[in-house]
């Protein structure tokens, strides 16, 4: 029987943007208000009346939350799918008799299609975030990675691409080059590049006193010898278990300990002091130097065995003067870099650039950088002008010649001086003739020299 509801009542029922539905205790329905056919897609005719046993294996209300009261005696909240695709939230509620029995079940749905959508959507989105803040990380780790090492030009890029092809192997390497190039930042990166587990391990084999620097290197027994702790101790070698033991001025080895090293590199085994057993290691060995290993092997200062072993492959690091497209970007980058560390705004201007860019810089990079944050750290104008520079740099071209003695002949130094000279010479006079009366030599001389160094 249709449940007859007052005049009054249904015009607040209709009204509501809700469906109402009510069902008898047989599960018939008996009342449903207008908002039920939008709701449900149907006309009130083809619902009121109908069992909802029937509706809900036709999967019009699915599954049927006036059919679980009916079963559970309580009321039920769930989520519901219609035929044309919405998600509804319907609560059943029971309304008893005055036998507190169930008389009818009162039931009204909250549409949640966009809700779970947004919802679904938010996942997602959330989803995508997450991962693209992964890859920002990532990005940013590489971009700090790199904003630290400078090595844009041809000859650092070549450096590069030789480290990137031997960075996954075991391969012993050497690196060689004046102090301050750079060699220990390459070592380093050398590391990460390698993806090995285990940690990043430096000695500077000549900051270490020779009596000392066996047992920081392989360590010792308890109580291996008076004045030894009776912990005993673990040494480097063993802290690089599956990473990089990076040896630092190789070339101060002590010759005793270069044999201990030399059967370390070929059995990848070692004693620590004072122990009769073998021990197992599993590293990179990266070693470096500044001097040249093969004068100090004619001197019988270092075995010629072990340089074979050490330089399997073999990186030389060129000098910053050779290197004028790394020089101009150190520049800029350390000075951002100090800027922002010390919160200061220096400037430099064109000619304070064009003398550090002349400068030879005998001491490479690090001598770069100490010079970048003495002057970010102590003039006090914000634009650094050339006379704030220290003196041998603010006429760098006249301290060129002292530069790369012990690594280049006496002709290759007076070239380099020379062409820096004709190239300083020809940006402050546009004709050979005036070049050559303030160098004081013969026109046609400055004509042929600008010729043969292709000026
Ligand atoms: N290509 C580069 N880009 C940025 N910074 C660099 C670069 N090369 C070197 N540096 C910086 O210059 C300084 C000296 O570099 P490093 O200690 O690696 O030189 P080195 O060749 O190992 O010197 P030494 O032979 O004296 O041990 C460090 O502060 C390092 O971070």
């Amino acid at each position: 029987m249709p449940l007859e509801i007052g005049e009054r009542w249904k015009e607040i029922v209709d009204g509501l943007y809700t469906d109402v539905i009510i069902t008898d205790k047989e599960g018939v329905i008996v009342y449903a208000n207008e908002s039920t056919e939008y709701w449900f897609n149907m006309e009130k005719r083809d619902i009121i009346g109908n069992s909802v046993f029937e509706l809900e294996k036709k999967k019009i209300f699915y599954p049927s939350v006036a059919r679980m009261v009916l079963e559970s005696g309580q009321k039920q909240t769930l989520i519901q799918q219609t035929r044309n695709d919405k998600k509804l939230l319907v609560t059943g509620n029971i309304i008893y008799d005055s036998k507190q029995n169930i008389e009818y079940i009162v039931c009204y749905s909250q549409d949640i299609t966009e809700i779970e959508k947004l919802k679904s959507y938010i996942k997602k989105v959330e989803g995508e975030l997450e991962s693209i803040k992964k890859e920002l990380q990532f990005y940013q780790k590489l971009q700090m990675e790199d904003s630290r090492l400078v090595a844009k030009s041809p000859k650092m890029q070549k450096v590069l691409s030789v480290m990137d092809r031997v960075a996954d192997t075991d391969a012993t390497v050497l690196l060689t080059g004046e102090s301050g190039v750079g060699k220990s930042l390459l070592a380093e990166q050398l590391h990460k590049k390698s993806n090995r587990k285990g940690e990043f391990v430096a000695i500077n084999c000549s900051s270490i006193p020779e009596s000392l620097i066996e047992s920081e290197l392989f360590g010792y027994k308890p109580g291996a010898f008076t004045g030894a702790s009776q912990k005993g101790k673990v040494g480097l070698v063993e802290k690089a278990q599956n990473g990089t033991l990076f040896l630092d001025e190789i070339g101060e080895l002590p010759i005793n300990v270069q044999a201990k090293l030399l059967m370390l590199i070929q059995e990848k085994t070692f004693y620590r002091i004072g122990d009769s057993q073998p021990r197992e290691v599993n590293f990179r060995l990266v070693a470096a130097t500044n001097v040249n290993l093969e004068e100090l092997i004619k001197q019988g200062a270092f075995r010629k065995d072990l340089y074979f072993r050490l330089s399997v492959i073999h990186i030389s690091i060129p000098p910053l003067r050779e290197r004028q497209e790394d020089l101009l970007n150190l520049l800029m980058n350390m000075t951002e870099r100090f800027n922002k560390r010390y919160d200061r705004h220096k400037e430099l201007t064109h000619e304070t650039i064009d003398c550090l860019l002349r400068y030879s810089w005998p001491g490479n990079v690090r001598e770069l950088s100490n010079i970048v944050e003495r002057l970010v750290l102590t003039i006090e104008e914000d634009v650094l002008l050339p006379e704030h520079l220290p003196e041998n740099i603010n006429t760098g071209h006249l301290a060129a010649p002292l530069i790369g003695i012990g690594h280049k002949s006496l002709k290759e130094i007076v070239e380099e001086t020379e062409i820096r000279v004709l190239k300083d010479a020809r940006k402050k006079y546009i004709s050979t003739t005036k070049m050559a009366k303030i160098l004081k030599v013969s026109q046609p001389t400055i004509v042929r020299k600008l010729k043969k160094y292709g000026l």
